[in-house]
């Protein structure tokens, strides 16, 4: 069976080409978009990814406020640096690195991020603007898995889109814009019975459950478009590819797929944020 690749890195690649041009003309006006980005403690994969977001951000002039906070930093403390972060006009957008160590209240940390600089979605008032269909920064690996539909022309509306996992920056805010594009929407989790079969009923499947290779190919309709938001250690998404890919008509790789249109996402965020500051004045 004919299968298309969905090739994430060129699908970012047009969205920071689109932002180059937003960005010099802001500059032209005095601004400088910028993107804070706080990783507390020393996990080496939130390290990297962080690292990527900061230096994807350089690479097409976005500023990067990088702070990092010992795994020690109380919950308090954290509270701290994000209002000083949202008081602060020449941040546009903030993004915690998501998790956390387990003494800190993430959610609460989360809260805490202006509406204005949620450029990451992770506020529960930017997901209930998302939900309700007009959020201005919807998640960004929910919205690179729009990104990615819509680059490749893929329909969506009518089609029955089956998400499995549904945390709060992931499965839940996708279900949502899948919905809003009027997919039938089924959210598969951890109690789900009959799991395979569920699954068996998408058209467009997405995997976001954290477990490596975990969606196995007899469990994917003939023809589906799989999209694979996993990322666990060693670079190794939660679909297991081979044997997807043999039943799907389309499938994200990983690496190459989801997560470089999620960092060109917050980079988009980001840009629109400062576009707001001046639109304002
Ligand atoms: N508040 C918050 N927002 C996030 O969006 C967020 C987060 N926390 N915590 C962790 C996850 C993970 N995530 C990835 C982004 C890009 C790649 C990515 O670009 N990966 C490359 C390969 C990575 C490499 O080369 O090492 C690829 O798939 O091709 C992966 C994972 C964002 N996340």
């Amino acid at each position: 069976m004919e299968n298309l690749i969905l090739d994430g890195r060129k699908v970012a690649q047009s969205i920071k080409n689109q932002l180059v041009e937003r960005v010099q003309v802001l500059k032209e006006k005095g601004v400088t978009p910028c993107l804070a980005t706080i990783l507390v403690g020393d996990d080496p994969s939130s390290a990297t990814y962080v690292k990527m977001k900061g230096n994807e951000c350089e690479k097409i002039g976005i500023k990067s406020l990088r702070i990092h906070l010992p795994k020690e930093t109380e919950t308090n403390q954290l509270l701290e640096t994000i209002q000083k972060l949202n008081e602060d006009n020449s941040v546009h957008g903030i993004l915690l690195q998501h998790p956390v160590p387990s003494h800190i209240d993430e959610r609460k940390a989360f809260e805490t991020i202006s509406i204005e600089k949620d450029v990451d979605g992770v506020t529960s008032y930017g997901y209930g603007q998302t939900a309700l269909g007009f959020g201005k920064y919807p998640s960004c690996t929910p919205a690179a898995i729009m990104s990615i539909l819509n680059y490749y022309q893929i329909p969506i509306e009518g089609k029955h889109a089956v998400v499995i996992g549904r945390s709060p920056i992931l499965g839940k805010p996708v279900s949502a814009l899948l919905l809003n594009e009027n997919a039938t929407v089924t959210t598969c989790h951890s109690r789900t019975t009959n799991l395979s079969e569920v699954v068996q009923l998408g058209d467009i499947v997405v995997a976001a459950v954290g477990k490596p290779n975990f969606i196995q190919g007899d469990w994917i309709k003939k023809g589906a478009v799989v999209l694979d938001a996993g990322y666990n250690k060693g670079n190794i998404g939660d679909v297991d590819y081979d044997a997807c890919s043999e039943k799907a008509s389309a499938i994200t790789p990983v690496p190459g797929g989801v997560g470089p249109v999620t960092i060109s996402m917050l980079l988009k965020h980001t840009v629109d944020a400062a576009e707001e500051t001046i639109s304002k004045h």
